[in-house]
């Protein structure tokens, strides 16, 4: 199935004109990769702003590639760094068009407007994005300072982009270490994948025959700058770098300088020519430095072909997409050692690096190739070896393509987990609903049962005793724990109970020299007492050590409850009274079990409170001098409920829940504080 790619850049239109203030790099990107990408089956849509009345809404770009203008803030031409007012308008448009029209696999975002708008995105629809920033603003304000006109809003939403991209493309290395260092990326969420040049757009042209072509003289040396006419590509340090070599040695050389934003020149238009002008005229080369203006793509080859020489100095330079096209021609290039430029140009091997703001150098090197006109040729053919090995369009889309799949096969992963996990979640609260509801229905009266066996037992100074195994000696000791403690009632003494699990000693010891199945069974003989209770909680009611267990109660008279599940097992027929928790699945077994332990606390905190007024009497275990007392936890001046539990009753003497403070001395050798 053909998968649908959003490329949003918000400013950067791949049919704006190459060498404008805000038109440059970023536009020769998303076209070439929207062209690409469609040529190798992707349907794309870019996304970018409407600056132009007459523009249509959408244009058939290309085969597969539609550009969708996006009204967004008044249509008219804007600089970018006005645009972010403009973006909410801009994120609805999207989302409404994914709505109405056509929705996305994937996003990718160009440039940090079009990253909030991806995000944002993101936020409602779920559709991952990836981001190529193109440029970093943190970076920008380093070089530019104050000349930065970007809101500071710039700074945060980058950082919010960069946590919430799916994956980020860093253009060079130089890009990835800004983005780790500057915006604490995470290193595995980057991949680098440079900018690439178009192989039918750029090759190299005979220089004669390209010189020919653009009326240029065919014997001067000709250095080139190309691009952007804005004050941070350095421009005046190729002009200044010129007049350095001029001053050291009469060479027929010339500067072209292609750019602007106009095709004639204009100064007005663009501020940045008429500063160079000066420069130039300054130092008195101004007769050997052409401003050619604007131009078409479709030319540019015959200016990179007809120069010996391409200079590109800027301050920085996020990729730098002209020092590609200009090897792509064999024309080697000296450059800036920053960002993208050390990355592409290889020193000594496709043309030479050099310091930002260093015409000194720049002229040195100059020099050395006017001088060395063979290892100039050299350096020109190892560039477009180079540029064909690593920077071609279609090499750049399959890393592109290949990042994309791999974020769309994350995600699929991902959603494919989520379902799974949620498909776990409900049917667990679904089966456990169930199983509770049932339980609710077919245990009660076993539950009160059992919480008046218990209630009886430490009424008559019996204690209760507790085993099973695994997640069933948990419960054995957390029912202890709340029984010894308190449950419900903040202000009464403990009750007696004993979990035979808890004792790993004498457990590994049993287990270890004579028999697992009797581990219980032997505590029962050692601790049991008349009146104490034999509590055994097992999901199977199979296990042999829960068995043997009862079967030693039974011998001693104590009588049984036992807490199972599914079809009650052997347990159910050795116990007095069965809780079998109508289920065959073991967890929801145990979780009932554990709705039950809390029941019967609670029963038997209600039983010995409704006791408490009964007169103090002494309890079988006070003569054997484990007696305990309960103070008074709540007003409660109800009647027993069980004659049992009455002081008239012959054998049940004592109310736990007898206030200590009429007859302190008497009892409590367990007492609350
Ligand atoms: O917690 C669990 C299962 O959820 C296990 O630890 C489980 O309690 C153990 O397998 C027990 O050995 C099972 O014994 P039983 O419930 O059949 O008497
Ligand atoms: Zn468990």
């Amino acid at each position: 199935m053909t998968k649908r790619i959003a490329l949003i850049s918000e400013h950067a239109t791949p049919l704006g004109i190459f060498g404008g203030v805000d038109s440059g790099g970023q536009n020769v990107y998303v076209g070439q990769l929207a062209k690409h990408l469609a040529a190798i089956g992707y349907h794309v849509d870019v996304f970018t702003r409407r600056d132009g009345e007459h523009l249509p809404d959408i244009v058939e770009w290309h085969q597969g590639v539609r550009v969708i203008h996006v009204p967004a803030g008044p249509p008219v031409p804007l600089p970018k760094e006005n645009l972010l007012v403009y973006m909410d308008e801009f994120t609805a448009f999207v989302l409404d068009w994914c709505r109405h029209y056509s929705s996305y696999d994937l996003i990718h975002a160009n440039f940090w407007m079009s990253g909030l708008v991806a995000a944002n995105i993101k936020q409602s629809t779920g559709i991952p994005f990836v981001v190529t920033f193109h440029a970093l603003g943190r970076v920008r304000r380093l070089h530019q300072g104050s000349a930065d006109q970007f809101p500071d809003e710039r700074f945060a939403i980058e950082d919010r982009i960069v946590q919430e991209a799916d994956f980020i493309i860093a253009e060079c290395p130089q890009d990835r270490e800004d983005l780790v260092q500057l915006y604490q990326a995470n290193v595995d969420r980057i991949t680098i994948i440079p900018c690439g040049f178009d192989t039918t757009e750029f090759w190299s042209i005979n220089r004669t025959h390209a010189r020919l072509t653009l009326g240029l003289s065919p014997d001067e040396f000709i250095i080139l700058q190309l691009g952007r006419m804005v004050p941070r590509k350095g421009v005046d340090t190729a002009i200044r770098g010129f007049a350095h070599l001029l001053k050291q040695k009469t060479i027929a050389a010339r500067l072209l300088i292609v750019g602007g934003e106009s095709e004639t020149i204009d100064p007005k238009l663009t501020p940045e020519i008429g500063r160079l002008r000066a420069i130039a005229q300054e130092l008195g080369i101004a007769s050997r430095v052409t401003f050619v203006g604007r131009k078409g793509r479709e030319v540019l080859k015959y200016y990179y072909s007809a120069a010996d020489v391409f200079v590109t100095t800027p301050w920085y330079e996020p990729f730098g997409i002209t020092p590609l096209e200009s090897m792509a021609c064999g024309t080697p290039v000296i450059g800036s050692d920053v960002g993208g430029i050390k990355f592409t140009v290889k020193d000594g091997e496709t043309g030479f690096l050099i310091p930002p703001n260093t015409p000194e150098l720049l002229a040195d090197r100059l020099m050395y190739l006017y001088d060395h006109p063979q290892l100039t040729n050299l350096l020109g053919r190892q560039a477009v070896r180079r540029c064909h090995d690593h920077f071609t369009w279609s090499k750049v889309t399959s890393a592109v393509a290949a990042l994309y799949e791999e974020v769309l096969a994350d995600g699929c992963a991902t959603a494919g987990i989520e379902a799974n996990q949620l498909a776990i979640l409900d049917r667990g609260f679904d089966s456990m609903l169930q199983t509770v509801q049932r339980s609710q229905r077919l245990l009660r009266s076993d539950i009160q049962a059992a919480a008046q066996a218990m209630s009886a037992a430490f009424a008559q100074g019996g204690k209760l005793l507790l085993c099973g195994n695994g997640g069933s000696a948990a419960d054995s000791q957390h029912f202890a724990a709340e029984l010894v403690g308190r449950f419900c009632c903040p202000q009464r003494a403990g009750l007696p109970a004993l979990a035979l699990t808890a004792d790993s000693a004498f457990l590994t010891a049993w287990a270890n020299d004579v028999n697992y199945d009797n581990i219980f069974a032997r505590q029962v003989e050692t601790f049991a007492q008349p009146h104490d209770l034999l509590l055994g909680i097992s999901t199977s009611g199979r296990s042999q050590n829960v068995i043997a267990a009862f079967e030693a109660a039974r011998r001693l008279n104590l009588k049984t409850i036992a807490l199972l599940g599914g079809d009650g097992g052997e347990l159910r027929a050795k116990a007095d009274i069965a809780i079998v928790v109508p289920t065959l699945e073991t967890q929801r077994i145990q979780e009932v079990h554990l709705l039950v332990i809390h029941l019967l606390c609670e029963l038997v905190e209600e039983h010995l409170l409704a006791m408490h007024d009964c007169t103090l009497q002494q309890t079988q275990w006070e003569k054997d001098g484990y007696g305990f007392s309960v103070e008074p936890c709540l007003e409660n001046t109800s009647q027993p409920k069980d004659p049992a539990y009455s002081g008239n009753s012959p054998q049940s003497v004592a109310s736990p829940m007898t206030s200590t403070a009429a007859h302190s001395s008497k009892t409590l050798v367990i007492q609350n504080p």
